[in-house]
């Protein structure tokens, strides 16, 4: 029948023209059939595919999955579990590290290694075992079908973008795009609540950490990290103080109605301030895994942001999650940064091919927005942290941005016993079971959970006690107090009988630091000084008037932008590396253009003598606030 047809339509086209006797040829009357059979056969392919897409349209719906989002983790691991990857021939293969991939055999359940549980190995396609120590990540290029619940749905990667926009390039990660062939919309929101429910499920055993990707010029949280959660009785901190923050950020969390109702923003600011090393980190991270929410954290000194950027990545912070700033002081330059830059300025001036440093354009106008703005997400914690309160401005600390404020200080001796006995008792028979009541002593949980007999438990406390006595209070962080009985960690008792050689070599330590650090200052002291008065009298007039600037040197292959001087030229290397992120404290620290450089008045903010840790929070009564210690 086709064939006659085929037979009829090539006649009717040779019977016609001028050149019908030419194309009653066998060899043109058969070239002719194959391209009008090739033309049926196109017309019939695009016609399916049409029809296929009309069909999709109207009997399937699609979902697409970003990047950086939850509902794009919850998909993943819903995906994982499903084994939906296992079918894939193209995998990229990574070391298993704390960074969430989503390989083939991921999983939120404890990592492979020595002290860790066994796992139960995924098997491949074809039944090969997947050995665990490498993340198997599929590149996802084709798409994959999976059946689930009885419906069908088909996974596809959707690719991520890069945009120049007013506030400069922003890239965002790719996604998925997951069609569902179902008429019902509650098919794909099953799945989604069935993601979600397995993801909260799997990951109460850690703390997930989601870092910006500011510094690569990324404007979403694409880079997830997850962490072992870190139990309350193993911060060493005042009892009072651990209770407090939990107890006040739970109270937070359920009243949200409350806020609603008063019309007050749903949220809640902390700032933890204190020497490096003394547990503001670990504090909130203990802090996210008891209240089971996720960190979202961000540092300011990320070159790539500026205010609308960290506006953008910040709006991408779900609710009920905790938005975490460390080293906020980076967006207040200190006395020494603003000396640095004019110092910088100065040198730009003479020679005009130096480059000025990188920086972050964040204002800190822009900084309060942002932070008032985080109430606009129901139930949001913000918490930051700094070394440097004195840095911080007025605006930032007052009640509504920072409700409540704790220092944090070298450890005392009490903190010293404590961490020698959590370190000397073997909880590890115990761990599954250990409850996380935040009132309990964390002294009395160590000898409760401790399988040793009372006689060595007794033991570890005698020398927890000596060992104390030898630490001086307030000298040394509850950090350099770790790394210190780290190298003892099988022998208390010689961690008792070193601790005072430890201690006396630390304070020579200590002073052989600070006399090389002054001598630093005082050297770019003088430094400053020549420039300014090189700037003051540029042609070199007067008797001790500064040799004149060497000539700019010409553009040269190897340098940083074409424009600049090359990497390891003297000239550019003190600018690139030293100016720019050294303080006076040795921290880095670049300073941040248009901030104003504000000292804040302390006296707001109350410490203990005897601990660790201070709190100073307007939510509690003056009768709950230890005594003010600093102005
Ligand atoms: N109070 C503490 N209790 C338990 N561990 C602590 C405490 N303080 C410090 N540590 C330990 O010291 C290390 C560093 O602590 P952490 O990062 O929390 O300090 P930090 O104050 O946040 O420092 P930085 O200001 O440099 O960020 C961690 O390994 C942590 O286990």
């Amino acid at each position: 029948m086709a064939s006659t047809l085929l037979n009829w339509i090539i006649g009717l086209g040779l019977g016609m023209g001028p050149l019908g006797s030419v194309m009653h040829s066998p060899y043109v009357y058969d070239s002719l059939r194959l391209l009008v059979l090739g033309s049926i056969v196109e017309f019939g392919r695009r016609f399916m595919y049409w029809a296929m897409e009309r069909f999709k349209i109207r009997f399937s719906m699609t979902a697409t999955f970003r990047e950086g989002d939850q509902a794009y983790e919850w998909l993943m691991l819903l995906l994982t579990e499903e084994r939906v990857w296992e079918k894939s021939r193209d995998f990229q293969v990574a070391a298993r590290s704390s960074q969430r991939k989503w390989g083939i055999n991921s999983t939120l359940a404890p990592p492979m290694g020595p002290g860790f549980p066994e796992l139960p190995f995924p098997t491949g396609g074809d039944g090969g075992q997947i050995l665990g120590n490498a993340e198997y990540v599929p590149q996802y290029g084709a798409p994959h079908l999976f059946k689930y619940k009885g419906y069908w749905f088909e996974i596809n990667r959707t690719q991520g973008e890069t945009t120049f926009g007013p506030y400069g390039r922003q890239s965002t990660g790719g996604g998925m795009s997951l069609t569902v062939y179902s008429l019902r919309m509650s098919t794909l929101t099953e799945l989604v609540e069935s993601a979600r429910l397995l993801y909260t499920e799997s990951s109460k055993p850690r703390v997930t950490i989601h870092e910006s990707a500011a510094q690569y010029g990324g404007a979403d949280w694409s880079r997830v990290i997850t962490k072992y959660r870190r139990p309350l009785e193993s911060l060493i901190l005042e009892e009072e103080t651990k209770a407090m923050l939990l107890a006040d950020a739970q109270e937070f969390l359920e009243s949200g109605n409350w806020y609603v109702d008063k019309g007050i923003p749903h949220r809640r600011g902390y700032l933890l301030y204190g020497p490096p090393g003394t547990g503001k980190s670990s504090t909130i991270y203990t802090l996210a895994g008891e209240l089971g929410l996720e960190i979202y954290t961000l540092s300011l000194s990320a070159n790539m942001l500026n205010d609308g950027s960290l506006k953008q990545i910040v709006a991408g912070v779900p609710s009920h999650s905790i938005l975490l700033i460390e080293d906020i002081d980076c967006a207040f330059p200190s006395r020494e940064d603003e000396e640095e830059e004019m110092m910088t300025k100065n040198q730009m001036m003479m020679n005009p091919y130096l480059l000025p440093p990188p920086k972050s354009a964040i204002t800190l106008s822009g900084l309060l927005n942002v932070i008032d703005g985080v109430g606009s997400e129901e139930g949001r914690i913000f918490f930051c942290t700094t070394n440097h309160v004195d840095r911080l401005d007025p605006a930032l600390l007052r009640p509504g941005r920072i409700d409540v404020k704790v220092e944090y200080k070298a450890a005392s001796q009490n903190q010293a016993r404590d961490l020698f006995t959590s370190f000397f008792t073997d909880t590890s028979s115990s761990k599954s079971t250990s409850s996380s009541s935040p009132s309990s002593p964390s002294s009395e949980k160590a000898e409760s959970s401790s399988p040793t007999s009372p006689s060595s438990s007794n033991s570890v406390q005698d020398h927890a006690l000596r060992f104390s006595q030898t630490i001086p209070q307030h000298e040394f962080t509850v950090a350099e107090l770790q790394g210190y009985l780290l190298l003892h960690k099988k022998d208390a008792q010689s961690a008792v009988d070193n601790a005072e050689e430890w201690v006396s070599e630390q304070n020579k330590e200590r002073e052989e630091r600070k006399r090389v650090e002054k001598e630093k200052k005082e050297e770019r002291r003088r430094e400053r000084e020549k420039l300014a008065a090189s700037y003051s009298n540029p042609y070199g007039a007067g008797p001790s008037a500064p040799p004149p600037p060497p000539p700019p040197p010409m553009p040269m292959q190897g340098m940083s932008n074409g424009f600049g001087p090359a990497a390891g030229d003297a000239t550019g290397s003190n600018v690139g590396s030293d100016s720019p992120t050294e303080n006076g404290d040795g921290d880095a620290a670049p300073p941040l253009e248009k901030m104003t450089n504000g000292t804040v008045k302390t006296n707001g903010i109350h410490g203990h003598d005897g601990e660790g840790s201070s709190v100073d929070s307007p939510a509690t009564t003056s009768s709950d606030l230890p005594k003010s210690s600093t102005e």
